[in-house]
């Protein structure tokens, strides 16, 4: 039996509902081995995030050897990479192994606001990171922020797509969790022609970790070896389904899901 596997570099959350933990446990839902190597530990729940603690860039290093070393990934994501300095050997690492397959997540700013890619690593991020990605999955502020431009409709997220697209990703994916809209638009761009995935919005405040498990969720199927625009239409399905059968734990925003969508079968496959 083949086994698939996939890498995830971000940073742990102590409260489960984002970061490491959310990707591990999507990786697991969706029959894939998940490893990891943690960025950054964040004391953090569903109130918010109280501490941020980023490991040494050797510390880093080192865990991504040892995974290259001995078990090759089928696909590797990345989330919160804090700094510059991470970002570059993050970067550096991934081309000396050769790992295809690779999903950047731009986690820049936690539900509640706190900062968990410090200003300075953004051009990093481009200059870096983006010219080796499969595929980018900026929600609109961060999509703001690569692009350089507002975006306050669909038109003007398509530009923002082609602006990032030519910074090289092969792929552009521009979530529309933060807008208001009834109908919740997810933008593929795949540098000749828009894709848009779309379901309904759920009224829940439980959306701690969304944009992890999404991304995480294309990883995997990635790693299975499904195309790009597949692996987003299983994603969709499993954030939607994660979100409609939320965690109502904390006194915050709860987490989704993980398990729903298994929970749910073939039905909502
Ligand atoms: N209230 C909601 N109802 C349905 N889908 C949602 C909701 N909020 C977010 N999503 C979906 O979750 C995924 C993550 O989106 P988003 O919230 O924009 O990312 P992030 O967590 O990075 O800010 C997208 O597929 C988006 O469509
Ligand atoms: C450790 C860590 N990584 C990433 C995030 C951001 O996760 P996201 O899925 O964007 O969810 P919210 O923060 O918006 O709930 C995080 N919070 N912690």
């Amino acid at each position: 039996m083949k086994v698939f596997k996939a890498l995830t570099i971000a940073g742990s959350d102590s409260g489960g509902g984002a970061g490491i933990q959310a990707d591990v446990k999507t990786f697991q839902e969706l029959g894939v081995y998940g490893m990891t190597a943690i960025t950054a530990i964040t004391a953090q729940n569903t109130t918010g995030v109280q501490g941020v603690y980023p490991l040494s860039v050797e510390g880093i290093a080192k865990q991504i050897d040892s995974i290259g070393t001995d078990l090759t990934p089928d696909a590797v994501k990345t989330g919160m990479l804090f700094n510059s300095e991470i970002i570059k050997v993050v970067a550096e690492k991934i081309t000396q192994y050769q790992w295809s397959n690779l999903v950047i997540d731009p986690v820049m700013i936690a539900k509640g606001g706190s900062p968990l890619l410090q200003a300075e690593a953004i051009e990093a991020l481009k200059d870096y990171l983006l010219p080796i990605a499969t595929v980018i999955t900026p929600n609109i502020p961060e999509a703001e922020v690569i692009s350089g431009i507002k975006i306050t409709n669909l038109s003007e997220r398509k530009e923002a797509a082609k602006l990032i697209y030519n910074l090289g990703a092969k792929n552009v994916m521009i979530k529309g969790g933060h807008e208001e809209t009834d109908q919740m638009i997810d933008l593929l761009y795949d540098g000749n022609r828009f894709f848009q995935f779309e379901s309904k919005r759920i009224a829940t405040k439980n959306t701690h970790g969304t944009g992890c498990t999404f991304s995480a969720a294309i990883t995997a199927e990635l790693a299975k070896g499904k195309n790009i625009v597949d692996s987003i239409s299983v994603a969709k399905h499993f954030i939607q389904a994660a979100i409609e059968d939320d965690l109502r734990i904390g006194t915050g925003h709860g987490p989704t899901n993980h398990w729903a969508y298994n929970k749910r079968g073939a039905l909502c496959k």
